[in-house]
């Protein structure tokens, strides 16, 4: 390796050594993440361009800048971006995603809501007339909206919102209100400063009738000055954990009106005499929830993905500790206690990716078939979305944090990357349905579906598993058959679904009111629809890995992480498993032999496996995850480009410690030590 400060640069053999050793060819893999060889090379040249672009450069590291610097920066980039896009007349979806990736990676941006939620929910849920009016004048930037939902009193339960909009029929508005405190709205990302309209979660009523939750376009502040408009007070919530570059805000409306064409109208209406037309189903105005929460399982994977790029190539280039008394110091990845913790985060984010491609079909599948009317599979997708985003992002929040205290001491610094990638992704966990909420939603769904085998009904394909012969045999062999680890998996879903259903079934026999007696069993209802996200997960896998078409060597390169992730989840849940009694303790004993041999398997891969992710250095931001395994030098660069150091001799030593001394010196201490 270069000495710091040469300014040239040899890879570091040992990364150099993995690089040559591994099983199989690094590009065929990404190919397969990536759906093909031209996805990857259209991929490659987004990032390129983004990359390249002297605006994208940044004067000083992430990790020093002040908010209002990340802010202003992350704005004046994104901006830029979409004007460049437009001149390239860059319009795929793909090639826009891979493109933003690379121009503020792992920083919530300030127009990111603008384009995730505000257009998505006027396209999805606006009648004709108001896709025409609003739609352009929003792609245009001419009007910049975020979602508005969450107050300061209630997130989770939306039919507790307070904000109202009462209808008007004598001026064919409606007037919207913050009634009180708890009413505020807060949190909405992009609110605080940068948007100017928002789509409004208020309980409508209109002849003197609450018809709860719907959504109204709002305008928020005037298109020319930018002023909040009369009747409207809003900003910012302040710093967060994360999300800084995001002005995520509050808002009270004071007997504020808009015009009655700005309640979204697709789906329910209110005509000119405040006759109100219902939608179809109350929960389709939630859809923009379920769109959100389907793609965030794609979005963690990628989180954890890069966590472990950037904690496997450290591992491999960080020596520490003689084996053998006055040997060479062993890499790091070396040993096995290090490959226990990461190897199984590399096989999750390769879990989660696929899980992620297969909810996001499910998700275009099913919207597809709502959008012709044909409401039946709302609920799957509902339980499926809901349930995964949870199962996701709690794994992967675990995940990165593992990864983080994996590479030591300076996993703590900013320079790892892995705080910014962390505290970027943990509110996955909150925003768009907390967790433990999400999963008691799923809960409700496999409740309803054990009582549908109860009177011998058909499942929906999905969850048709949960009809299976729970007293079979086990298949387990000393082959680890994936087709085995499946049953496995499902057998353990099912009967915690089974148990937790005689729960609240023993509950409401008992005389408690069936919400209470789900209640008392929700805990057990969030170990079945865990279980349940599990398979869901595990199932994706296998199938991917089973029918991709790929050569043989990378193909048996992910069929052992394919293992790997479902031992793992079985060691990880082994109590569960072993009531399940589909396993015997002699099974379990084969499955951590397995576990060990996976661990052995995956090892001189493991470089290759994260480096098939194909992240750039510049997107990971990480001076432990650089692709030529140069991370002395550039934690030193890092320091030293500390604001710290920019003087020798801070004011603050001339402040406080040099009159310290100086007084010290003249009273009790002597003056010589
Ligand atoms: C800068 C950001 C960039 C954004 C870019 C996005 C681009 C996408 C690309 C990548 C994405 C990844 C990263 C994204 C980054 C995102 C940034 C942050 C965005 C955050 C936005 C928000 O947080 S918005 C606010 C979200 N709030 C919630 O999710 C609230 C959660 N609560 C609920 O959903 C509901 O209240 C509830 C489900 C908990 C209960 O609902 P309710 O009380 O009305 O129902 P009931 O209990 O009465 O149930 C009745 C019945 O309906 C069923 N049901 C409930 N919901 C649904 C649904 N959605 N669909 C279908 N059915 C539903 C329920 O299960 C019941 O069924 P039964 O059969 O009667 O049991
Ligand atoms: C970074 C970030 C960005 C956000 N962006 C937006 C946005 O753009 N727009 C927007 O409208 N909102 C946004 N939010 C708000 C977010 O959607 C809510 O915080 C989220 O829905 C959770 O609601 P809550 O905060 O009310 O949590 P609470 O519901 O108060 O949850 C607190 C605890 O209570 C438990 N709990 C609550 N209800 C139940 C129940 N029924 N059963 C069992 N346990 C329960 C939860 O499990 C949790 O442990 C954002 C939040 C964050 C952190």
């Amino acid at each position: 390796m270069a000495s710091a400060g040469t300014g040239k640069m040899t890879v570091n053999p040992d990364i150099a050594k993995e690089r040559r050793n591994a099983g199989f060819h690094v590009e065929n893999l990404t190919n397969f993440i990536y759906h093909g060889p031209e996805r990857v090379r259209r991929r490659r040249y987004m990032q390129n361009i983004a990359l390249q672009d002297p605006v994208m450069k940044d004067s000083k590291p992430w990790a020093f800048r002040t908010r209002e610097e990340e802010y202003e920066l992350s704005l004046r980039k994104q901006l830029h971006v979409l004007q460049r896009q437009k001149d390239l007349g860059i319009t795929d979806e793909f090639d826009k995603f891979y493109y933003n990736e690379a121009t503020a990676p792992n920083e919530n941006n300030p127009v990111g809501l603008h384009f995730g939620m505000f257009i998505p929910t006027i396209e999805k849920h606006g009648t004709e007339e108001q896709k025409k009016k609003f739609v352009q004048p929003a792609k245009d930037l001419k009007i910049i909206g975020t979602y508005v939902q969450t107050e300061l009193g209630h997130g989770t339960f939306i039919r507790g919102l307070e904000t109202t909009a009462t209808f008007d029929p004598k001026t064919q508005e409606f007037i919207v209100d913050t009634p009180t405190l708890s009413a505020t709205k807060y949190w909405p990302g992009n609110l605080g400063k940068t948007v100017n309209y928002c789509i409004l979660m208020a309980q409508l009523y209109s002849q003197g009738k609450c018809q709860g939750p719907h959504m109204f376009l709002c305008p928020l502040r005037d298109l020319t000055t930018h002023q909040s408009l009369p009747g409207v007070e809003l900003g910012d919530i302040g710093p967060k954990f994360g999300f800084n570059a995001n002005d995520n805000g509050y808002l009270r409306l004071n007997n504020f009106r808009i015009p009655r064409i700005n309640m979204l109208m697709r789906y329910s209406k209110v005509l000119e005499d405040g006759t109100y037309v219902k939608p179809a189903n109350s929960k389709l105005s939630y859809g923009s929830m379920v769109m959100i929460r389907a793609s965030i399982v794609g979005a963690v994977s990628r989180a954890l993905a890069q966590a472990c790029v950037i904690s496997v190539r450290y591992s491999a280039v960080r020596r520490q500790t003689e084996v053998s008394p006055g040997g060479p110091e062993a890499q790091i990845l070396d040993y096995q206690t290090q490959q226990y913790k990461l190897f199984p985060l590399v096989a999750t984010a390769y879990a989660y990716h696929f899980a992620g491609q297969a909810v996001q079909s499910n998700f275009l599948n099913i919207s597809k078939e709502i959008e012709a009317g044909n409401l039946q599979q709302m609920p799957v997708l509902h339980a499926l979305s809901a349930g995964l985003k949870a199962f996701s992002s709690w794994g992967a929040s675990a995940g990165i944090e593992v990864c983080r205290m994996s590479c030591g001491g300076h996993g703590y610094s900013l320079a790892s990357g892995l705080p910014k990638i962390y505290t970027n992704i943990t509110p996955a966990c909150t925003y768009e349905g907390e967790n433990s909420v999400m999963m008691l939603q799923t809960a409700r769904y496999l409740f309803e579906c054990a009582m549908m085998v109860q009177k011998g009904q058909r499942l929906p394909d999905l969850v048709s598993y949960l009809s299976m012969d729970l007293s079979a045999k086990s298949c387990m062999t000393s082959d680890v058959a994936l087709g085995c680890l499946v049953k496995a998996y499902q057998h353990r879903a099912a009967r915690l679904t089974n148990a937790a259903t005689a729960v609240v079934q023993r509950h409401i026999n008992e005389g408690q009111k069936p919400t209470d007696a789900f209640n008392m069993a929700s805990t057990q209802l969030t170990w079945a629809a865990r279980a349940h996200c599990h398979q869901y997960v595990v199932k994706v896998f296998v199938t991917t890995v089973t029918e991709a078409n790929i050569d043989d060597r990378t193909k048996a390169a992910l069929t052992t992480l394919c293992k790997m992730y479902a031992v793992n989840g079985i060691m990880e849940n082994l109590g569960e498993f072993l009531q399940d009694q589909f396993f015997n303790t002699d099974q379990v004993d084969i499955l951590t032999r397995k576990m060990m041999t996976l661990l052995a398997d995956v090892r001189p891969d493991a470089v290759a496996l994260v480096d098939a992710f194909d992240y750039h250095d510049k997107v990971l931001d990480s001076c432990l995850g650089r692709y030529d395994g140069n991370v002395y030098y550039a934690l030193y660069e890092y320091a030293k480009s500390s604001p710290l150091n920019e003087k020798d001799v801070l004011d603050s030593f001339h402040k406080y410690i040099k009159p310290l001394r100086e007084g010290q010196a003249t009273s009790s201490l002597p003056s010589r030590l």
